[in-house]
């Protein structure tokens, strides 16, 4: 059995349905961050985890014991799980010792010890005697994680705890924190809105929309083999060409032929819509495949192209910065993906 076992959650405060049917597991070490659109019922799974809302229908497990089942709903607090929100919620007129302290009885054995290890662990070692104002954002988010992990608890949601904080000092904190929670072999869970931080920080991403869970996989899966078109149209950037089964699974596109990740039964579809992402399409000045570029993108290390082919269709392609062209440009391109993923063509 799994470390932590979220099996057919429903939801709804009144009559809105906020989840339905979740279900998904972690391994002990595991993190995994859920992905979505404002009001698909990320935080509501959070809570619920956590025992701060209790769901209508389903079960929840964790090491083994029932925190939801049938009869049995275990209160927040006899939980043992550990939170981190956007806003740190810190006391203001405590110190930082006091801060991460504040749930450990005052009798436990080696209680300053503690405190001064999970200092020392993210990284604030001689700040114990400051007050949260006297931090910036992301020391106070440090705090808030290790007035968390001083408890021990058996696993860590995580509310956006990055939100807050600027672009740069954001991805830096989120990579300390996920290495902080590695040596910790702990099992977390985070809540953002970042797809590239939930790729860096997570073993696992699992995709909400309007409530149901659309996939629960690897980044690398959800990404480059998307379970349904929602989730391949709202990660990362997605391009469609118009293709024909020429057998279970290679397909003619007007980009040439392409192999599918998983076979495809002809009675599927007479046409299927291909997803190509802009890393699968290079330049090749050899290639019979010609585009125009349409529009150009900097972004630094590279350019993202909006190409139209002959047949009309367009796609994105993410070249290094170096291959530079105009606007109007004619160039050559192939696509390099290995296997793709196609859906029976939708008029949509
Ligand atoms: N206590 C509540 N009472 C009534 N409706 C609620 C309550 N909490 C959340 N909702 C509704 O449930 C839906 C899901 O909310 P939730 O906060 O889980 O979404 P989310 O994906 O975390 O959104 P965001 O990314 O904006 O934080 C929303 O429509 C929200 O308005």
């Amino acid at each position: 059995m799994s470390y932590l076992v979220v099996n057919d959650l429903s939801h709804a405060f009144e009559t809105k349905s906020v989840l339905q049917s979740l279900s998904f597991t972690l391994e002990k070490g595991e993190i995994a961050s859920l992905l979505g659109f404002s009001g698909s019922g990320k935080t509501t799974a959070l809570r619920c985890i956590a025992g701060f809302e209790t769901p209508q229908l389903g079960a929840i497990s964790l090491n083994q014991q029932p925190l939801l089942a049938k009869g049995v709903c275990v209160p927040a607090h006899e939980r043992h799980i550990g939170m981190v929100f956007q806003d740190y919620a810190l006391f203001p007129h405590l110190n930082v010792f006091e801060n991460i302290g504040f749930g450990l009885p005052k009798k436990e054995r080696n209680r300053s010890t503690k405190i001064q290890e999970i200092l020392e662990l993210v990284g604030l070692p001689t700040l114990g005697k400051r007050y949260p104002h006297e931090l910036s954002g992301g020391q106070q988010q440090r705090v808030a994680l290790a007035r968390a992990l001083v408890m021990q608890p058996a696993m860590l949601l995580l509310d956006e705890p990055f939100s807050s904080l600027d672009v740069s000092l954001r991805s830096r904190l989120a990579e300390e924190v996920r290495a902080i929670i590695k040596s910790l072999n702990m099992t977390a869970i985070l809540v953002t809105h970042d797809q590239s931080e939930a790729f860096a920080f997570s073993d696992q991403v699992g995709v909400l929309h309007e409530g149901k869970l659309q996939q629960f996989a690897s980044p690398y899966e959800v990404y480059h083999q998307p379970a349904n078109r929602f989730t391949a149209d709202f990660i990362g950037e997605s391009s469609w060409l118009k293709g024909a089964l020429l057998s279970e699974d290679v397909l003619q596109t007007e980009a040439g032929k392409v192999k599918l990740s998983s076979p495809c039964s002809p009675v599927d579809a007479a046409t299927f819509d291909v997803l190509i992402r802009p890393d699968d399409v290079v330049e090749d000045a050899s290639s019979t495949l010609q585009a125009i570029i349409e529009s150009a993108q900097f972004r630094g290390a590279e350019w993202m192209y909006q190409l139209r082919l002959a047949s009309g269709a367009s796609l994105k392609a993410l070249l290094p910065s170096y291959q530079r062209y105009a606007v109007g440009t004619k160039i050559g391109v192939r696509l390099i993906a290995p296997s793709v993923v196609a859906f029976p063509h939708s008029t949509n």
